[in-house]
């Protein structure tokens, strides 16, 4: 077992967002270090609008994001079209996207397909593809590498669209997963797969607001909570996880925290 998580709390959304923006970009650096360009896989839920906070308002920390540069995947993603309401793209669109000022560069953006729509298995295969393509073409890899995966963590304990008892967490080849059936709706999703995930050289979660508190305590202090989607990426990503939460969502978690800074 190698080192724990990272857990850095903060007194609120707002204040944990400067601490964010200098963890993403530091991970920014280095991946621009690396290949010259920044892979990133974003989750839906809350995460976008945190995120907005930490990467639109240029106030704090030092360096530049460089949107031009980065690569932006979906980390889990629901089969509907990009402009609907359910659309994790479109969250993201609404949130950050269309708000990234004139003159500072565009990321490339990887969408699902919707020509798949019908076909959830078709669909979750041609993200794979997608992925190949970016990823395989460097040296033959068994799995990607993000540079950085954002990531939320539901109520429930569960991550990108791998929920607690699925299947799918058993699975060890694939890249991308179908999800027919989710207990969060909509039904119909696609998801990277937990090796994917695990694989990622730096794993943030971001987790705001008192109903959290339950699932946190499970997850950081008890034995079930670490065999959870999320305890299971504490436990296989070791040091390189790090969760940026408020205290409402770790008020009465035993682990220790460290507080108002990264
Ligand atoms: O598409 C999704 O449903 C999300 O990607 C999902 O995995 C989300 O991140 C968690 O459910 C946490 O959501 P909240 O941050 O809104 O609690």
């Amino acid at each position: 077992m190698g080192k724990p998580p990272n857990l850095f709390a903060f007194q609120s959304a707002s204040e944990l967002a400067p601490s964010l923006r200098q963890y993403i970009l530091e991970a920014q650096a280095s991946a621009l270090s690396r290949h010259g360009t920044f892979r990133v896989a974003l989750s839906g839920g809350s995460l976008p609008k945190t995120l907005a906070q930490a990467l639109l308002k240029e106030t704090n920390g030092e360096g530049k994001v460089q949107w031009a540069k980065w690569e932006i995947f979906y980390a889990d993603e629901r089969a509907v079209p990009l402009d609907h309401a359910d659309s994790n793209h479109k969250l993201v669109q609404e949130e950050i996207l269309d708000k990234i000022p004139e003159g500072a560069g565009k990321p490339h953006v990887y969408p699902i397909d919707v020509k798949y729509l019908d076909d959830v298995q078709e669909l979750a295969d041609q993200y794979e593809k997608t992925l190949v393509s970016i990823f395989a073409q460097r040296d033959s890899v068994k799995l990607p590498m993000f540079d950085l995966l954002l990531l939320g963590c539901g109520p429930d304990g569960h991550t990108c669209s791998l929920f607690p008892g699925s299947p799918l967490l058993r699975e060890s080849d694939a890249w991308v997963l179908q999800i027919p059936d989710s207990p969060k709706p909509p039904p119909k999703r696609i998801t990277l797969s937990l090796p994917v995930v695990t694989h990622g050289i730096k794993i943030a979660f971001v987790a705001t607001g008192g109903g959290k508190k339950d699932i946190m305590k499970q997850i950081f202090d008890t034995d079930e909570g670490r065999q959870l989607p999320c305890g299971l990426v504490n436990a296989t990503g070791q040091e390189r996880v790090s969760w940026f939460v408020d205290y409402p969502a770790i008020e009465g978690v035993s682990f220790p925290a460290r507080r108002g800074s990264l």
